[in-house]
């Protein structure tokens, strides 16, 4: 079990008089790409920003790195690195001025990663930030993150605004870090993209993490069963069907039956089976549907 680098207990914050997170919770372990998903304006960028001490807590505790980082803060930063939405940077400053600064903050810079990732996202090093591409000001972001060489490295929607190529190209980055022992913790609205890279994922809601676990064990708990018959799906499956689940994780259609099961499915599978289908398969579904499934159950 690799240890615990991140973790949040009952986060309380508020704008005003709008609570953001409430009584928000996660956890995160090393060596481990986690996603936040969640719908728009749930609090994600809140999260992530508290997790950095860079929002006023109302209540809860976080600790990183064993640290505080509303006590710790200079510590944090050396070891953490944010990249914001978007990336933000010094707006009159060129690539090689960022890089300057970087070496003099950071201890652990490296200026070869640095223009590595500039490289690889195609930033020009002469140009002030301002008139950069989105693309390109993402990639300056990252490389500057990248060259920090942290411990765990927080995105904000890392891959909104980059092409198909520089998406992959981050995507293959940002595993290759965490199977180097870096730690991930990324947002994203791009389900496909996250069940590809994330092994850790938090569904997020209303300002609390409602559901967390390894992807593989969420996606294997939430299953599809399908089977099909000669004909059309006998009345006895149907009519147990109907006793036994939920119409809206039911599909009937003709000789296909389709059925959507948190946890065991050993009695649906057996009562499927009673009725000797052709085929009856059992299979995770893809994190769409969970996504979909938590978010549906939400108020
Ligand atoms: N300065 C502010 N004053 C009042 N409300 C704010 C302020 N900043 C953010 N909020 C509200 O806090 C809530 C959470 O915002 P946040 O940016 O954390 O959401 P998010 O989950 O990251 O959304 P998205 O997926 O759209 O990026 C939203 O309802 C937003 O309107």
């Amino acid at each position: 079990m690799m240890p615990v680098v991140l973790q949040a207990q009952a986060l309380r914050t508020r704008r005003g008089k709008h609570i953001i997170l409430d009584d928000c919770s996660m956890q995160v372990t090393q060596g481990s790409i986690y996603a936040l998903l969640g719908p728009n304006g749930t609090g994600k960028s809140t999260l992530l920003r508290a997790l950095l001490g860079l929002e006023p807590l109302q209540a809860g505790q976080v600790t990183m790195l064993g640290m505080d980082p509303s006590v710790s803060s200079s510590q944090v930063k050396e070891q953490v690195a944010l990249v914001p939405t978007g990336g933000v940077l010094l707006p009159t400053h060129d690539a090689q001025a960022h890089f300057q600064v970087g070496a003099r903050l950071h201890p652990m810079w490296n200026a070869e990663f640095a223009l590595q990732t500039a490289d690889l996202f195609g930033v020009p090093l002469r140009r002030a930030a301002r008139h950069l591409s989105t693309g390109q000001r993402i990639g300056l972001a990252l490389a500057y993150a990248f060259a920090s060489q942290p411990r765990l490295l927080i995105l904000d929607e890392p891959t909104n605004g980059l092409d198909p190529v520089h998406r992959q190209a981050l995507l293959s980055r940002l595993a290759e870090y965490a199977a180097d022992g870096g730690t991930v913790v990324l947002t994203s609205h791009v389900l496909a993209e996250v069940e590809g890279i994330a092994d850790h994922v938090g569904f997020m809601h209303s300002g609390r993490v409602i559901l967390e676990g390894e992807t593989d064990a969420l996606r294997d708990h939430h299953k599809t069963v399908q089977a099909i018959y000669q004909e059309a799906v006998p009345a006895s499956v149907a009519g147990w069907l109907q006793t036994h689940h939920t119409p809206e994780h039911v599909q009937l259609d003709g000789p296909v039956v389709q059925i959507h099961a948190s946890g065991n499915v050993d009695e649906v599978v057996r009562v499927l089976m009673s009725a000797q289908p052709l085929h009856l398969q059992v299979r995770p579904r893809p994190l769409e549907h969970l996504y979909a499934s938590v978010m549906g159950g939400q108020a």
